[in-house]
């Protein structure tokens, strides 16, 4: 079994609420980065420990949030000494916009993925994007690249759609599985 950590932002608990999705699918420990865009020591010592790493943000202003990059350019000290390299990645942002500039926010986690010399893992997944597809439905949002969850502005934490949720499961279960091979 592989040892996957979820390491995320969340403003206001919709990214968290997403974060956990993904754990469950990849029976991984979460680590908040929290309001000051800091995690413990020991969040950096369990980073270091892991198979597999998933990045989480919301996008805020078409990129990752501020507390999210500085935790991004708080990594560059491992960077420089490629402490982990070869290690699986996966990343998802949340955001209220059905696109909202999402991708942009993703493609900056696969970046700092490919900056550590990462293995960075798509989604894997069909869109669901006929005329019949619903909240309920896997990967409404049609991501490929890793997670695309939305929820909507007046949306509570409660309100994140089941079918993004199950996409999260199913992504996490997809990294950690990746991350199991390789080992
Ligand atoms: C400062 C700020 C900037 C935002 N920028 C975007 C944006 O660029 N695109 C978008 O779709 N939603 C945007 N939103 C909405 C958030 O992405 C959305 O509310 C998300 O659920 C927040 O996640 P959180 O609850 O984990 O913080 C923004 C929200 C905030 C507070």
């Amino acid at each position: 079994m592989s040892k996957t950590v979820v390491v995320y932002h969340s403003g206001y608990g919709h990214t968290k609420v997403v974060a956990e999705a993904v754990a469950r699918g990849a029976e991984a420990a979460l680590i908040a980065i929290d309001a000051n865009g800091d995690i413990a020591e020991a969040d950096w010592e369990a980073l270091d420990a892991a198979d597999a790493i998933v990045f989480g943000t919301p996008t805020y202003m078409g990129n990752v949030s501020w507390q999210f990059k500085k935790f991004a350019d708080a990594t560059s000290k491992i960077w420089y000494t490629r402490g982990w390299q070869d290690k699986v990645f996966g990343g998802f942002t949340n955001s209220a916009s059905p696109s909202g500039d999402k991708q942009v926010a993703l493609i900056a986690l696969q970046t700092l993925a490919s900056q550590h010399g990462g293995i960075w893992v798509s989604l894997g997944q069909l869109p669901s994007n006929t005329k019949a597809a619903t909240n309920l439905d896997p990967n409404t949002l049609g991501g490929s690249v890793g997670l695309l969850t939305r929820s909507p502005a007046d949306a509570s934490v409660e309100e994140v759609p089941q079918g993004d949720l199950q996409t999260a499961e199913h992504y996490g279960k997809r990294v950690a599985d990746i991350a199991s091979k390789l080992r």
